[in-house]
């Protein structure tokens, strides 16, 4: 039984918009799962489908083995918490603290628990500071911080972020890389994301759905996925340059270990120096 599944989802909107075709994903608990693909995919799609946002035109979505139908939307909201691309989609509440709590507060938490919540998330995403200020005067970063914060206020054990880097500075990158890294082994969550960025997968993921047209084209490991440049090139995204340069100098003749993030890759060439000796 997974985690969370999708059995031959397939979702058509009106005008005929086939977005989705036939897809099978799954997420076990502590993974760290990548959805890529081109713009129109269908990736935020899938997403909705995963809290139960969207109905399926056919196929099915299972929550811990059991149909989402079945399943109480509450207890749906709980377990799967959404940060959708654009923050603003979700803060509208007329201070920080307030929207933070808004999650916690329609899914009938008590107070004491509301309170201590909204602390726990505040301090996590590092934006005590925030707590007063009007959520829409804030800048794009820390709107996605906010938001991102008002659905761990929920404690889900599984948190779909979708494009979650889009409108972040470096610095805003590096903080949530390290940040959403520790969640599966700190809070035993299960983290899904959509990206454009290759390196970010590297760095956040350690499976990989490719999408392309409604359809899963590629599954497997960041090494696998990789180590298929033709299948990142068909969905219009390019093995990122340092896993690329590595690869090259392997075909080369040069002893050094496959790497596919900064850290490795430097480890990786030290290496390789120390053992020429
Ligand atoms: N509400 C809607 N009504 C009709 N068509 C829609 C709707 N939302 C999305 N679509 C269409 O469904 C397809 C999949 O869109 P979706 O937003 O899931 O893709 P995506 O992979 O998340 O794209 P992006 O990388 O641009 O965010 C696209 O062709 C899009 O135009």
């Amino acid at each position: 039984m997974h985690l969370l599944e999708t059995r031959d989802l397939t979702h058509i909107y009106r005008g005929d918009v086939h977005a989705l075709e036939g897809v099978n994903f799954a997420a076990e608990r502590k993974s760290r799962i990548a959805v890529i693909g081109p713009n129109g995919a269908g990736k935020s799609t899938l997403f909705k489908h995963l809290n139960g946002i969207l109905k399926p035109t056919s196929g099915e979505v299972l929550v811990r083995g059991e149909p989402i139908t079945k399943v109480n939307q509450n207890e749906v909201r709980k377990f799967v918490g959404i940060v959708f691309q654009n923050p603003d989609d979700q803060i509208f509440s007329p201070t920080v603290e307030q929207d933070v709590a808004f999650g916690p507060i329609n899914i009938g938490l008590d107070e004491t628990t509301v309170a201590h919540r909204v602390e726990e998330a505040l301090h996590l995403l590092g934006i005590e500071g925030l707590r007063e200020r009007v959520p829409h005067h804030l800048s794009g970063g820390e709107k996605k911080r906010v938001a991102i914060a008002g659905i761990l206020a929920m404690e889900p054990q599984v948190l779909v972020l979708d494009e979650p880097t889009a409108g972040l500075d470096p610095q805003g990158v590096a903080d949530l890389v390290a940040f959403v890294n520790r969640l599966p082994e700190e809070y035993g969550m299960t983290v899904i994301f959509s990206t454009h960025h290759l390196d970010l997968v590297a760095e956040m993921a350690d499976y990989v759905y490719v999408m392309d047209k409604g359809m899963i084209v590629g599954t497997g490991t960041v090494e696998e996925v990789f180590a298929r440049p033709e299948l990142l090139a068909r969905t219009r995204l390019d093995v990122p340059p340092i896993p690329k340069l590595i690869r090259s100098l392997r075909e080369n003749g040069v002893a050094i270990d496959m790497a596919y993030t900064y850290e490795d890759a430097k480890r990786s060439f030290l290496n390789a120096y120390a053992r020429r000796g």
